[in-house]
């Protein structure tokens, strides 16, 4: 992938950011979605990749746009896969609440899994743990590995998780080993990246969320030389098992199966993400703790993006200011 295409697909989350800020607070989150994916998709469109979209925003028939298998840029420049989160807490983004990201991950064809949109299990380290994880191991053993490959007592590590009742077992186990629980109420992808972060307080991510976010993750795991070990979970075994998730869980099976994928099976970073050469990235929608979220003042408007480059893993963050009114019209209509 061409170097200059990294500053490109930054573009992309920050359209899809300033699309979604619009319906900060304002109670309808399919609406904020809805805004992002066309912003997103507008700016893809105008970008030199052959580009294929694999994890989306669902399929063709319940997704108009950015639906898996989807075709976006102009057809020249390098051949892509792309996963995409529009809005990577689409909940905080209605109801006002903070670190809500838009986020975008491209790679290489064929080097992203094809992850079902059902739940996934994630363990995420940084590079100097990267060795130490195994999710055939008890959540207890994979701390006291991850604690002693960072040459820190168990109440010295911190581990973010989601505040879902389904890791309220978990939380506790932890808690009771010493180990400090950032538990957030939504949006795992910033929370795999703070793990994985030179300059973060957060040692490791543990949680039950999305699978389409967490092959996003990886993505970015893999950029930063952390590592991470996954399992598809089939419904039932993360939700009631009511006769409606019964349902699911058995077409989550299934669609794995027709992928090669085994439910339950641990998958490694390598199977997530292939290799390295990928572009990472994230715009803040409202304020949180790895971005700033979006400011307007007039006709001005500020984002803060984390871009980061695998192949030379290059991190940078970049603050730009948006005059709206010199936006093409296309995008103002989004926008405004
Ligand atoms: O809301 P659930 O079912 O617990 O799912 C967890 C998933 O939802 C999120 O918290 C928010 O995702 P969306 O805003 O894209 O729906 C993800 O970060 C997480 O992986």
């Amino acid at each position: 992938m061409r170097r200059e295409l990294a500053i490109e697909i930054s573009r992309v989350t920050e359209a899809a950011a300033l699309a979604a800020y619009k319906w900060v607070g304002r109670g309808d989150k399919n609406i904020a979605d809805g805004a992002a994916v066309e912003a997103m998709r507008h700016i893809l469109n105008q970008i030199d990749i052959d580009g294929e979209i694999v994890i989306g925003e669902g399929e063709i028939d319940d997704a108009p746009m950015l639906y898996i298998g989807e075709h976006v840029g102009s057809g020249a420049g390098d051949a892509v896969d792309i996963a995409v989160d529009p809005i990577e807490g689409t909940r905080m983004t209605a109801m006002g609440q903070s670190n809500a990201v838009a986020v975008i991950a491209v790679a290489e064809k064929g080097m992203f899994l094809k992850a079902p949109d059902m739940y996934m299990e994630k363990l995420i380290v940084g590079p100097d743990a990267k060795d130490a994880i195994d999710l055939n191991r008890s959540l207890e053993q994979n701390l006291k590995a991850i604690a002693f490959a960072l040459g820190k007592p168990l109440n010295k590590l911190t581990c973010a998780t989601l505040a879902k009742p389904r890791h309220d077992k978990a939380i506790k186990e932890m808690q009771g080993l010493g180990v400090r629980v950032f538990a957030i109420p939504d949006g795992d992808v910033a929370a795999s990246v703070m793990a994985c972060m030179p300059d973060s307080e957060v040692d490791l991510l543990y949680c039950i969320g999305g699978a389409p976010e967490g092959v996003i993750s990886a993505a970015v795991v893999r950029a930063l030389d952390g590592n991470m070990q996954a399992r598809l979970l089939p419904r039932p075994l993360v939700k009631e098992p009511t006769e409606e998730n019964i349902r699911i869980g058995e077409e989550e099976v299934a669609r794995c199966e027709a992928l090669g994928i085994k439910v339950k099976e641990v998958l490694t970073l390598e199977m997530l993400a292939q290799n390295d050469n990928v572009i990472f990235s994230a715009t803040g929608i409202t304020k949180g703790d790895l971005l700033e979220g979006v400011a307007i003042n007039g006709r001005l408007a500020t984002t803060e993006t984390l871009l980061i480059r695998g192949k030379s893993r290059t991190v940078r963050r970049i603050r730009s200011t948006h005059y709206l009114d010199r936006k093409d019209q296309a995008l103002k209509d989004i926008i405004f």
